[in-house]
This record gives C-alpha cells, structure tokens and sequence, in this order.
C-alpha cells in the first residue's frame, strides 16, 4: 500500500457518535477529494463506524485513530480499518501496530521520541499536537539532523496554516478536522462537508508553489 503520508495532503479526523452518520459523511469527503479518512476511537460508535465505511464506500482508505493499546489495533484492523494511527507511542503498542499487518502512524512531539523511533525501524510518524507542540518551525528544525522523519502534523491545523506544514520537506500530509465542523455534521449537511472537503484537498496546489 501507498503510504499513508502520500495518500491525500490533508487526513480528516473523525469524530463519529452516530454510526448512521459514517457512509454518508464519508461519501462526501470523497467526493470532496479527501480519501483517506481517520476514524478516531474516541466514541462508542467508532467500530462500527470504521466498518460501515469499509463495507459501503469502497473508495475509501478508513483508518483508526487515537489506537492506544493493542486490544484496539486488533478491533479495528478486524473491523476494516487500513492504516492506524495513535497520538504516542510506546514499544507494546509499537509491536502490536507492526504485528497487524497494516501500515501505522505513530505519534510523538519530541526529538528523542523521533530518534527512538527511528532506533526502531519507523520512519513515518504523526505529529502531535502540532501546533502545541512547536508548529512548522519545530518540524524545520527537526528536518536538519533528522532528514529521515517524515511526519502528518496533527492538532490546531487549520485551512490557513495547513499550506505552511505541506511546504515542508518532512512533511507528508497533515491531519485536521476542521472539514467536518461539529454544527455540519450535526445538522448532516454533508453538502458543506464537500465543500471544506474540497478546500482542503485543493491545498496541494499551495503546496506546489511554494
Ligand atoms: O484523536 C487523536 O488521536 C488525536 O490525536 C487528536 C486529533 O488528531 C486531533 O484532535 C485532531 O486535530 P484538530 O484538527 O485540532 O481537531
């Protein structure tokens, strides 16, 4: 499989509490152009959620987020999930991740936990809370001693500031969620879904620019 970082420039990160919202809400990220879709496993509803997606959208890559014990990478791969992803990482959960079979994205907000990981064979990497966690300027410097690190920053990113994260050169994709803002999905305006969608997929052309 392609790597998770060079499926799309921009990941949603879904929060689903109504599993009936899922198809729909994943239909319009794609329609929008946003494939590859972060089903976080913050709520009850998130298995099913993931596997209603996989089952109904096939032109989908739903992956799991907020993975943080091994239990959860097995329900969710069982439950179609393709890529995982966590907002730390410790070598348990690393082991479980590299186990399932499907590619995985780690996070970390620090130099040492970039070099620990790369001691450990991983290159790819979420980095969060990105914007809490020193931003662009950060990751710029990162990129000097550890050009090897490639990263989808999480956390307070924007459609203003995703550009300046997709200009770097560690930088593969970023993850957000601000395409699915909360009174949207409540309301299933799946239209403005695409739309912000939309936006977002279309902010490789910023990245090219640069
Ligand atoms: O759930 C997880 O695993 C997380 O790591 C948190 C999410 O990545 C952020 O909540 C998304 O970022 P926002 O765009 O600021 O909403």
């Amino acid at each position: 499989m392609t790597s998770v970082l060079d499926l799309a420039p921009v990941v949603p990160v879904v929060v689903v509490d109504d599993p009936s919202d899922a198809v729909p809400l994943a239909r319009a990220l794609i329609a929008g152009g946003l494939p590859a879709i972060e089903v976080t496993l913050r709520t009850p509803a998130a298995l099913e959620a993931i596997r209603a997606i996989a089952d109904a959208v096939p032109d989908a890559v739903v992956g799991a987020g907020t993975v943080i014990t091994p239990e959860q990478v097995t329900r969710a791969v069982t439950a179609g999930a393709r890529f995982l992803v966590s907002p730390g990482w410790t070598d348990l959960l690393l082991e479980a991740m590299r186990a399932s079979g499907v590619p995985y994205l780690p996070g970390v907000s620090t130099t040492s936990e970039v070099v620990a990981l790369l001691e450990r064979g991983v290159r790819e990497m979420k980095f969060f809370p990105a914007e809490a966690a020193g931003g662009t300027a950060y990751l710029k410097s990162l990129n000097g001693p550890l050009p090897q690190a490639r990263f989808c920053p999480t956390g307070g990113i924007g459609p203003t500031t995703a550009p300046d994260y997709l200009a770097l050169p560690n930088v593969g994709c970023v993850g957000g969620s601000w395409m699915l803002p909360a009174d949207a999905v409540a309301a299933r305006d799946w239209g403005r879904v695409e739309a912000l969608a939309r936006e977002a997929a279309g902010l490789t052309g910023s990245r090219a620019q640069v």
